[in-house]
């Protein structure tokens, strides 16, 4: 039984995660912590006749009290796009939220796993880790960007397409990042129904833009957020289940640092990047073994191609927004 902070709690994700994660009997402590209206988010959660502990957490002053002692911090901090915007729009004011809370983290609960969530996840988790870096508390198998989603985006489209393809029990593997032309669904490994070319390319395109179809639907008031809270639960409860419990054998695509990671040499040297997302087996310590890349098809490695470059420029946004501005006191 462990404690849990979810940072950006009072958000459109941050609420209906901390709903689900108030389900969970693998946490004694929910602390919610947010800028703003925190504290009534938790004493409506506390109602629930779930055993653990819910404490509420407003403001700068407050942060240190929510994260000390925490085994897991997920974050779901920051702005969310409008229609016209893409992810990496979101680093102008993103990047500073995750630097300042991943300083905060470092500092206060060092050991703790980080579960990022806020956008542009391609950069905010290169600069998680660099902050930890910096901080000499770093551990690769810690930090992991939220990429669940595509992964139960890519379930559901297929069953839409394909009724006899159950979307629940059947993982589809989602390799790259989490934007737009990063995101490379490999469906080719799908055994149970078949595609035509033509079903590939449409699905494709789907899964990578998913995002878009939900900020086009809720028209300026925002992006995903109750599928995010699902999938950024089901992540969440995969990384307890393995950490807390014991379990074996769970895995979970998410974008990770390659570089510490047992098995992802091979994924570093052929891709060339510090990061990357991919399918990793969770143990008690986070990450416990990087699987191998699946095989591809021609078009999917053409498609990683294409990722790889994206994701160059993404991470070294990343990298040098931590080398080049000062952190902020805290
Ligand atoms: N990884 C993924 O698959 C997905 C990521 N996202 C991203 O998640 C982020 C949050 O999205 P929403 O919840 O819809 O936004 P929202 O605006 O509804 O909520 C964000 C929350 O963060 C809080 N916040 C702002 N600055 C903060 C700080 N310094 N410390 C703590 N909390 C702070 C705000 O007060 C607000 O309550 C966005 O960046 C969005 O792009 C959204 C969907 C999917
Ligand atoms: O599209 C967005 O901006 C939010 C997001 O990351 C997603 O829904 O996958």
């Amino acid at each position: 039984m462990v404690k849990v902070v979810v940072c950006g709690a009072a958000g459109g994700i941050g609420q209906p995660l901390s709903l689900l994660l108030k389900q969970s009997d693998l946490i004694s402590h929910l602390a919610l912590y947010d800028i703003v209206n925190a504290a009534g988010v938790a004493a409506d959660l506390s109602h629930i006749n779930t055993a653990s502990k819910v404490t509420g957490h407003v403001g700068k002053d407050a942060l240190a009290e929510a994260l000390s002692g925490a085994h897991t911090v997920v974050i779901p901090a920051g702005v969310p796009r409008k229609p016209g915007m893409t992810r990496d729009d979101l680093f102008k004011v993103n990047a500073g939220i995750v630097r300042d809370l991943a300083e905060a983290c470092a500092k206060h609960c060092p050991k703790a796993f980080i579960l990022v969530i806020s956008n542009p996840v391609n950069s905010t988790v290169p600069i998680v880790c660099e902050v930890f870096k910096k901080a000499g508390v770093f551990d690769p198998r810690k930090v992991f960007g939220v990429t669940t989603l595509d992964v139960v985006r890519s379930s559901t489209f297929v069953n839409h397409i394909k009724p006899q393809f159950e979307p629940q029990s059947n993982r589809i593997t989602v390799v790259g990042g989490h934007s737009g032309a990063t995101i490379v669904p490999i469906l080719s490994q799908i055994k149970q129904v078949t595609f035509t070319p033509e079903e590939i390319k449409a699905l494709t395109h789907r899964i990578q833009f998913g995002g878009d179809e939900v900020v086009k639907a809720k028209d300026g008031a925002g992006s995903a957020t109750l599928s995010m809270a699902y999938a950024g639960a089901r992540f969440t409860t995969s990384l307890l289940e393995a950490s807390v419990r014991g379990k074996r054998g769970l895995v979970e695509s998410t974008y990770i640092h390659l570089k510490g990671n047992a098995g992802a040499e091979w994924n570093a040297r052929s891709t060339g990047l510090e990061y990357f997302a991919q399918d990793v087996e969770l143990g008690p310590e986070g990450v416990a073994n990087v699987l191998a890349l699946p095989d591809l098809s021609a078009e999917e490695k053409a498609l990683v191609k294409i990722a790889i470059g994206e994701l160059k420029g993404n991470i070294t946004k990343g990298v040098d927004f931590v080398i080049a501005v000062p952190a902020a006191k805290l």
